[in-house]
């Protein structure tokens, strides 16, 4: 578990499992200190005597973030310990066993060729530790009872160890995907949800409420001369106003309408269970609650922002797109009658004239 750029990136909840885990090598090798004692093999008790110390230290070192150095240590206190305790003993005590954790430790912490490379070198020692206990007899043997026991006593504390380690990256999988599905459905700057999601479940919304046949709104609201408030007062203020914006606007609906950021300055909304003039006075109050907020800004006046909506009605069979395209008319409207206003679309020959005449001028 050498330390890498790599190493560095990986989550600090891996770093407090390694120093949770100096826990455990303490413990266990204050355990194997008075069972070493008791088999009369004092070469072992005291390297268990110098396993605590180099525990202790890499635990002291996790916690001034120097994980380089503790895991060097644990590396260290591991394969010393393997190789003192197999040639002493004999290879029918288990302490073998502990090498095994660092094949999956060195996967994660290296890169892939390095990875690679200290694996076999784990590996080549690992065998040739084998190989040496084969050839040769311990050289102070103990009890075959006391051999067995070991045995099973170092198996657990393995088994146990890998079982963490699974536990902690199946939750550590679940933590990024969580992240991930965060970032794919919230808009970054505005919190809201963004375009690709808020129509996913714009969409789920509307046909339940044809299902139910019951209504739904939609709404589009888009900042009035937004280039001018970046042009005057920066890109920051910029992003600000529409950070602001959106908390208005969550804080305005209710908790089952859908809110997201639609565009630039563009928010869209969709209200179930909400026909027509319900949603355009839900509109009428947003546009409201927005021009009379003041924001400060550093060139000692308040800066006043308003939006324009356009709100549409759920018609049977209809699609989402067409909902939204006509509230996309409705907000043309709203713009070209002078903006800071709300205009709703409710009848359908009036629609298809304004069409026509967005067609025209766009
Ligand atoms: N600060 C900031 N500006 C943005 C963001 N997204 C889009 N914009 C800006 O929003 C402005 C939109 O300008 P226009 O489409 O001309 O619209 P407008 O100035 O609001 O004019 P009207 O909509 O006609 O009232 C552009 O200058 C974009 O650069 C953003 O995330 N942050």
């Amino acid at each position: 578990m050498v330390s890498t750029e790599r190493s560095i990136a990986l989550q600090p909840q891996f770093w407090q499992l390694a120093r949770q885990a100096c826990l455990i090598g303490i413990g266990v090798n204050t355990i194997f200190f008075g069972v070493f004692l008791y088999l009369d093999a004092r070469i072992l008790a005291w390297v268990n005597v110098i396993s605590v110390l180099m525990y202790s230290w890499a635990f002291s070192a996790f916690g001034k973030r120097q994980n380089t150095l503790a895991t060097g240590l644990i590396w260290t206190e591991v394969v010393l310990h393997a190789a003192l305790a197999t040639l002493l003993i004999g290879w029918d005590s288990g302490f073998h066993y502990y090498l095994l954790l660092f094949f999956p430790a060195l996967a994660v912490t290296l890169r892939g060729p390095m990875a690679l490379a200290a694996m076999i070198v784990q590996w080549c020692f690992y065998i040739g530790l084998y190989l040496l206990s084969y050839w040769y007899r311990p050289l102070r043997p103990i009890s075959d009872e006391a051999l067995l026991g070991l045995n099973f006593f170092n198996l657990t504390v393995v088994v146990a160890l890998f079982g963490f380690l699974g536990f902690y990256y199946v939750r550590t999988i679940k933590v990024a995907n969580r992240k991930l599905n965060t970032l794919a459905s919230v808009d970054e700057l505005t919190q809201l949800l963004n375009r690709r999601q808020v129509t996913a479940l714009a969409e789920a919304e509307l046909a339940r409420s044809e299902r139910s046949q019951l209504v739904a709104s939609a709404m589009l609201l888009d900042v009035d001369h937004f280039k001018l408030i970046n042009d005057v007062y920066g890109h920051e203020k910029g992003d600000q106003v529409l950070q602001h914006l959106a908390k208005i606007i969550t804080r305005e609906l209710r908790q089952h309408d859908l809110v997201g950021r639609w565009g630039g300055e563009e928010f869209m909304v969709l209200l179930p269970e909400t026909d027509l003039s319900l949603a355009e006075s839900i509109a009428e109050r947003l546009r409201s609650a927005i021009a009379s907020h003041a924001w400060e800004t550093n060139l000692g006046h308040d800066l006043r922002v308003t939006i324009s909506i356009g709100v549409s009605e759920s018609k049977p069979n209809e699609t989402l797109t067409r909902l939204i395209k006509r509230a996309d008319n409705a907000l043309y409207i709203s713009k070209d009658e002078g903006r800071n206003r709300v205009t709703v679309l409710q009848d359908l020959s009036k629609e298809s004239e304004l069409a026509k005449e967005v067609s025209r001028s766009q």
